[in-house]
Order: C-alpha cells, then structure tokens, then sequence
C-alpha cells in the first residue's frame, strides 16, 4: 500500500473531523481496559527505598495511611500536600528561575530548566510527568527541541544518574543477557539511537541518549504510555566526532565508528536481544544518520514492529503541512499535484519527504506509473552541492529519483549544482522546504527570490532543528515576503505581529505530531509490523485536524497544547487502519475480533482509555 490516501478519504476524514464524542465508551458494548492509574499498586518495598524510587515516590503527597502502611511516619514532614499543592511549591522554583533570569530564553535559562525538571524526573516520576502534561506548551521545548539539542551536546558533564540503557561495540555477544539488566518486565516502547546524527547537531556519539529520553518524554506526556515501559536506548558504536574522541570527560567509547558489516552486527544483536525479551515492544529508530537510515529501515520493517521517526514520521507531518498550505492558498486538496516544490536537504529526512509527496501527488492523480512519473517533475532537489539532476557524479541512490533531466532544467536555465537561490528564482515555487540543518539557509537573497513565486500564498518550511539550524525565522519570512505566506518551522518560534497589527502564524512542523499517535496505535492494535497504510492514516489524520477557519488563518498545525487530542485521534486511526488491513492481534483483553467490531467513536475512546494519567496511585505493600 502506497503512503497517502485517494482525495475521497481524506475528504471524507475532514467530514468526521473531531466528531468522536467522549460518550462513546459508555456507549461501547463492553467496558475497555480501565485506566491503570485508579488501580492500587503492589510494592515490594517500604519505607526509605520507597521515597528514594521515583517510580513510586510521592514525597510530602503519602497520606497518613499509606505513610503506616509503608513505615513512612516520620520521614516525611507531617503536614500532608496534595499533588496540586506539591506542583504548586514546585512551580514556585521553576518560575522563580525565570522572574530572575534576565536574558530571557537563553541557552543557560534553558539549561537551568532542564537540569530542575530532571531532577524532578529523578525523585518523583508521576509528578515530572504531571508537570509536562499540564504545561506542555511552556516544557515540551525544555524536555524536546531545541533544549535538548543543548543537552546532548553537555551530557557529558549533565550526567547525573543513568536513564535507559547503553549497548556498545564492547557488549557484542552480550545483549541477549544483558537485556535482562533492565527492571521491567514489560516495555511498550524503545526509542533508539546510535547518536550519529542529532537533530542538525551532527555526530554526538552516547551523549545522543538525551534525544532518545526526549523523544519518549512525549510518548508518555503525549501518547500516554506508561513511563515504568518505556527504554530510552543508546547503541554506542564509537564516534567520528574528533572533539568527542579527544575529550577526556567524555562518557562514550573513545574510538571511530564501525562501519559496514561489523555495524550492522551490532544493531542486529541489538534488536534480537530486545524482541527476545520484550516479544511487543515498538522500536522508534531516531537521528541514525542517512547512510543507514534507509538501510536499518528496509532491513527490520517488514520482521519487526519498528519505524524510523525521521524518514517515516516527518513525512507524514509534512504531508499534513503541504496538503494544508494548498486549502491556505484557497484551493482544494485534489490541487496537490500542482504545486511546484523546493527541497533544500536531501538526506534522511528530505527523502522521506520527497517520497511521500510524489506518492500521494501520484495517487491523486490517478495511481498509475504514469502519474508516478508526472509527479516528479514537481520537486526540485538542491543538497550541500547544488541542485541535482542526472549529472551528479556518484549520487545517492535515494536521491536519484528526484535528479533533474538536464533537459528539463536547461529549458529554465538551471544546470546541474544550481545554487537554491537560482533554483528558487527560475521554478517560482510554491513551497520552499528546508530539511538541510543549515541554519540561515533560507537567505535574504532566497526569500526574495521567492517573492516571485506563482503561488498566492506561498508556504516557507524551515524544517530543521534545533532553533539555531532553522532554514530561516519567521520574522524573516514575514518581513521579506509579506503578510500572506504559510510559515512553520521545526522548533518552536512565536507568531510575528505583522505591520498590520495582525498575527503572522508561526507553526512548529515537527514529527512530534504523529510518532506517539504512531507508537500508541501499534501498541493497541498489536499489529505485527508498522505498515505503510497505518503511516499513511495517520498523516491523514493530522491533515484532517485542522479547521478550516484555523487554515485561513494560516495556522496548519495544532497548538501542541493539544497534542494529547490529537495523539489519541491519530493512535485511534493507526488501529483502524491495522484492522482494515489484518495486521492487528489485539492487545490484552481487546482481541483481534473485538477490535474489528469497534466503531470509531469506540476505537477513540478504547485508545483514550488506555493512556496512561500522570495520578497517583494508592500504593499497598506486599512481601515479595
Ligand atoms: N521538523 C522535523 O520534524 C524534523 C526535522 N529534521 C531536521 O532535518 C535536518 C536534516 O536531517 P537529515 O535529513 O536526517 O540530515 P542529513 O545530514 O541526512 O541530511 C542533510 C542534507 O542537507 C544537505 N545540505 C547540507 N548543506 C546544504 C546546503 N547548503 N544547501 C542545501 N542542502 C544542504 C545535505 O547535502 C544533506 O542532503 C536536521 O536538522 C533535523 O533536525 C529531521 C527530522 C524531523
Ligand atoms: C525532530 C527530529 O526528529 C529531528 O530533528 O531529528
Ligand atoms: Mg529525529
């Protein structure tokens, strides 16, 4: 199955836009799996080793019955907090920091944040995540880009206790023991990462585990999976990042990368290991760079339950951006095919990119080879070497698709290695999109070039992280090419107040959209592999989330205020889309055929049911 939906799906998901009423579940035929959080749990321990285990912990919040149960009294202050109030004192700290902070979001601010809510992380999990999930908005670019960009690059020096686990060249012939080292019996989710490429930060080596911790801070704040399941992983094959191997504090193995078949050795065991112990789990691959991106995709998707974030989950999120900025311009979807496209960046995510868009053009225009091969000739691709055509010495296979006949680009005076900005000044593009790392990419002179553009409203997607790798700001956009463009960036940027006194929208176009709606539906569905269909309902998903009046607007992605929302509606398609094509197996006591009988109302409310809620549980000790 091809990756995006005919016209008439996506038409017809616009219709049921966020009809799925709450009621649902009462409605449904049976009850589905309760919330875990209202259930007591059973500890093993007591006492001290209660208060110094986060996952347990509830600080000054035990109450005076579970301080007996637990042998509590007395180690505690005596006056009782709720977990508002706990949140309370605890904000009063964090916002201190920024009443003090006067350099406004700097580096060192940010930092600061991190290292209190990590902290926080460290001593009581369900508070941490009761922070994120309540204020998300204001944490999500603290815990996930651009701050974590940041932490990566120190972690070395910000390593305090270890979170996940680390797999090197030096434990080959180890992982299948080692993966029993981990306390959990059962793990949802892996987010995993070789630190080869993170976010535009290039090569981090282990210090790249923060993206990985990152990264399932949102499945648990977003998707609702259950912390105690989630493995942040780091596959230390060495680094080729000269500073790192000369540093002496640095935590990872001092040696350059192996390569080749030794590599692939090693990410084999890797995933042996964990599928042997964790038969279920879901495998996110993230910020593995190009040249196996690709690779490690093709070589496990179709034996196990995995997908790779940055080529599979940006494009999703930028197909619901592009299908987006064609309803800005005041024209219908089925208009896709017809928009003139600039890619600068070609590398994991630019392909996957790329690939999607010519699919989904190509199934608008009919499905056929014919209209697969027309649809090419929308893209035009420029990398660190100019724009590509079939000229290229030695280039990529993944690229070649899009390399340009010189015939084609001579009748618009373009050549092989054109610059962007002549790309941009012959093509008239509708859409500019950055996926290149290069910060400032998108130039004064580029944006000017775009001035031209054949399109009413044209969409600028300065795609790369963290902040500083952004293509362009929008402040840029806006103040060069005007009022009406389309904007969104992979990191966070404010909206610009336009000459007008109105909102110039700044979106943030970030895969953090949809890869815990991905990870969430899979794990409900059960479904054996991660299927180009159940990919393709879940960017349609999130193309149909918008109002159109928000549209209009130019605003094309959700506020991430509601990413919970629309995590679920997505996760809820990802299972529909898994039923439809016999892939689900159920999961616990939802099997295969019940989950065939849900309608979607009660699809949405099994998924909502089965996120997990940052709530204290009432905790009851038992002899081990
Ligand atoms: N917003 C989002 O959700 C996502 C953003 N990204 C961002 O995309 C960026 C690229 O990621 P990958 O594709 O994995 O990296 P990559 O390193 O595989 O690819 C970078 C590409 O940019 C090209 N490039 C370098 N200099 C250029 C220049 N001056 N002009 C045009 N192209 C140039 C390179 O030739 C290469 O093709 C990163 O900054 C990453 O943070 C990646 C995934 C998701
Ligand atoms: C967002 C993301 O996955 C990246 O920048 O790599
Ligand atoms: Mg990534």
């Amino acid at each position: 199955m091809s990756f995006f939906p005919s016209q008439l799906r996506i038409s017809s998901s616009l219709l049921r836009r966020r009809t799925a009423p709450m009621a649902a579940a009462a409605a449904a035929k049976r009850p589905f799996t309760s919330c875990e959080g209202s259930r007591p749990t059973i500890v093993h321990k007591r006492s001290l080793d209660i208060l110094h285990d986060p996952w347990f912990n509830k600080g000054t919040a035990f109450s005076m019955t579970e301080r007996d149960r637990l042998d509590l009294r007395g180690l505690l202050p005596p006056n009782v907090m709720s977990s508002e109030q706990q949140i309370e004192r605890f904000m009063v700290d964090l916002k201190r920091l920024q009443v003090n902070a006067r350099d406004g979001p700097s580096d060192t601010h940010a930092l600061a944040k991190w290292r209190i809510l990590n902290r926080l992380h460290d001593r009581n999990e369900t508070m941490y995540y009761q922070v994120l999930v309540d204020n998300i908005e204001e944490y999500a670019p603290i815990v996930y880009t651009p701050t974590v960009g940041l932490v990566c690059q120190n972690y070395s020096g910000l390593f305090r206790r270890p979170r996940g686990m680390y797999f090197s060249a030096a434990d080959r012939g180890e992982m299948m023991s080692m993966v029993y080292n981990w306390p959990a019996d059962q793990v949802d989710m892996i987010v995993v990462t070789d630190g080869s490429r993170i976010l535009g930060l290039g090569d981090l080596g282990v210090q790249g585990i923060g993206i990985a911790i990152g990264k399932l801070d949102l499945y648990v704040a977003a998707a609702g999976i259950n912390p105690q399941r989630v493995l942040p992983v780091m596959i230390d094959v060495g680094t080729n990042n000269e500073k790192l191997l000369k540093d002496s504090l640095y935590l990872g193995l001092q040696e350059h990368r192996l390569d080749g078949e030794e590599y692939l050795s090693v990410i084999d065991e890797f995933m042996e290991a964990v599928f042997t112990r964790w038969p279920n789990v879901i495998v996110q691959f993230e910020d593995f760079q190009s040249k196996w991106a690709f690779k490690l995709l093709q070589r496990y998707r179709h034996n196990y339950r995995m997908f790779n974030d940055d080529v599979q989950g940006t494009a999703g999120v930028a197909i619901a951006g592009l299908l987006g900025a064609v309803r800005a311009q005041g024209r219908p979807m089925i208009d896709f095919p017809k928009q003139k496209i600039v890619v600068a960046g070609a590398g994991s995510a630019g392909i996957g990119v790329l690939n999607a868009a010519r699919k989904t053009m190509s199934r608008m225009l009919g499905n056929n080879e014919a209209a697969f091969e027309s649809a090419r000739s929308q893209f035009w691709v420029v990398d660190a070497m100019g724009l590509i055509t079939e000229n290229r010495m030695n280039v990529d296979p993944d690229a070649l698709p899009f390399a340009r006949k010189e015939k084609e680009i001579g009748r618009q005076g373009l050549s092989e290695g054109s610059s962007l900005a002549e790309v941009v000044k012959k093509v008239k593009p509708d859409v500019l999109l950055g996926l290149s790392a290069v910060g400032g990419l998108f130039s004064k002179e580029v944006l000017e070039a775009l001035k031209d553009s054949t399109s009413t409203r044209p969409a600028i997607f300065a795609m790369s992280n963290p902040t500083k790798n952004a293509e362009c700001t929008p402040e840029e956009a806006f103040s060069i090419l005007g009022d009406h463009i389309i904007f969104a960036s992979g990191s966070p940027f404010n909206d610009v107040v336009l000459g007008d006194g109105g909102i110039g929208h700044s979106n943030q176009g970030n895969n953090m959209y949809l890869f815990p709606g991905i990870g969430l539906g899979t794990l409900l569905s059960g479904a054996r592999i991660i299927s180009d269909g159940m990919l393709q309902a879940a960017a349609e998903c999130l193309a149909a989330y918008m109002k159109e009046e928000e549209i209009q607007k130019g605003i094309i992605y959700p506020s991430i205020s509601s990413i919970r929302d629309i995590t679920k509606e997505v996760a809820a398609a990802v299972v529909r889309e898994a039923v439809a094509e016999d892939l689900a197996e159920g999961y616990r006591d939802m099997d295969a055929r019940e989950l065939q009988r849900l309608s979607q109302e009660e699809t949405v409310a099994y998924v909502k049911n089965n996120m997990w809620n940052p709530v204290y549980p009432t905790l009851v000790y038992r002899n081990e």
